[in-house]
């Protein structure tokens, strides 16, 4: 027979080993009750953090783009800011969730160059990185701390899954629209959770982008917003940097997108650079929905980054136009995959020119062509408008 003494000592020490299982080994979270509860805290805080990280820089932008920036080899810019914003997420990711794979945008190959620019730029990282830690300690316990060049570099990398259709991953793009960025208008910093090829949930800091946008020229209110949506939960706003601690959906805003349909009525969204979307396309395709020529420019709103999709989710515009300037490029999961949970959360829909939903299953890349997404309302109106648009402008 077992004696009472051994009985008593086994117990204890499974007693101590969850003690430490929950204390030391796991960050300390508030424990809440809905579906991805601890993913939701963990990634609005990284997304916070970042976003503390990629404002600073942004107010002090001259500065940025000129001792802060590299052009990769696709000829698109990448900043001090981006490598900082992704070492800190994915940081925060493997930090809590120890096994989950991250698709994200950058990796550390350029930085570890030796060159006297990548030493710069590493030490510029390595700085904006230990000052946005300090600025926001409070949520050190859940996101941890970076303090060691190679300790950023391996988190940078984390990011370099391939994506796929089975299991889980996040979907991380540190500084989306990072021309806007340099250009010192809108970015977001935009991370998502997919599982087997679907998003479930995105959170999206806004860093510059306005409570209240009605035009390209008249926007108010407080200025930085953090959109959030989990899989049937719907489509929340809160004000970005109010606090730093996480605020729970209960207490943030519920957002929905409009129902409009009338076309003098009508807002569309669109970016700003050329080389992304087609203009001449999309404006095409307004004039086929029945705007007229002397209000759709009022009725057109330009917006780098996903911000576009938060506008939409907040039901200030009603249709996003992204059409493709040539058949070539295949969109980036990690430009698209938050933001498309906003819209269906917000109760809105997305799809490729052609209207098809958007498969996050692929690897990296979407495996089709062009992005839609409107009020549930007018989306199908809109399809038909790119159809007849695209089909006139192949003849
Ligand atoms: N040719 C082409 N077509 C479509 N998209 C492209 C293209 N080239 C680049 N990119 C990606 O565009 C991302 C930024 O998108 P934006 O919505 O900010 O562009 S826009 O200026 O508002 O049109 C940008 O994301 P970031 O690199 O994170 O800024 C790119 O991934
Ligand atoms: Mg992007
Ligand atoms: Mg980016
Ligand atoms: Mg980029």
């Amino acid at each position: 027979m077992i004696s009472r003494k051994l009985l008593f000592s086994v117990i204890f020490t499974i007693f101590l080993a969850s003690l430490i299982r929950t204390f030391v080994t796991r960050p300390v979270l508030k424990v809440m009750s809905h579906p991805y509860a601890r993913e939701l805290e963990v990634a609005t805080l990284a997304v916070k953090r970042a976003s503390v990280l990629t404002k600073k820089l942004s107010d002090s932008i001259a500065e940025t783009s000129k001792s802060g920036t590299q052009i990769k080899n696709d000829k698109s810019p990448v900043t001090v800011g981006d490598y900082a914003a992704q070492a800190i997420i994915n940081h925060a990711i493997k930090l809590n969730f120890p096994t989950d794979n991250i698709v994200g945008e950058e990796d550390s190959e350029s930085l570890k160059e030796e060159t006297e620019e990548a030493q710069q730029l590493t030490g510029r990282i390595m700085q904006i990185i230990a000052d946005v830690q300090a600025q926001t300690s409070s949520s050190s316990d859940v996101l941890g701390t970076l303090d060691l060049v190679n300790a950023v570099y391996d988190s940078i990398d984390f990011g370099n899954y391939e994506g796929g259709s089975k299991g889980r991953f996040w979907a991380l793009d540190p500084i989306d629209g990072t021309k806007g960025f340099l250009r010192g208008d809108q970015f977001a910093v935009c991370l998502a959770l997919v599982e087997d090829g679907k998003v479930v949930l995105g959170v999206i800091g806004c860093p510059n982008l306005a409570e209240n946008i009605q035009s390209n020229e008249n926007q108010s209110g407080v200025v930085g917003g953090l959109y959030s949506a989990i899989k049937g939960l719907g489509a929340y706003y809160t004000p970005l940097f109010e606090n730093e601690e996480f605020v729970p959906l209960e207490r943030q805003e519920k957002i929905h997108m409009s129902s409009t349909t009338d076309p003098a009525e009508l807002k569309v969204v669109e970016g700003v650079e050329k080389g992304h979307s087609s203009h001449s396309t999309q404006s095409l395709i307004k004039t086929q929905l029945g705007f007229s020529e002397e209000t759709v420019a009022g009725q057109t709103i330009n917006l780098d980054s996903q911000v576009k999709y938060c506008v939409l989710a907040k039901g200030l515009a009603d249709i996003y136009l992204r059409l493709p300037i040539n058949d070539k490029y295949r969109e980036k999961i990690w430009d698209h995959a938050a933001g498309n949970i906003l819209l269906y959360e917000s109760g809105g829909q997305v799809g490729d020119v052609l209207g098809t939903a958007l498969d996050f299953g692929k690897g990296r890349l979407l495996d089709s062509q062009g992005v839609i997404a409107a009020n549930k309302n007018v989306f199908s109106k809109v399809i038909a408008a790119v159809e007849s648009v695209l089909l006139e402008e192949k003849k």
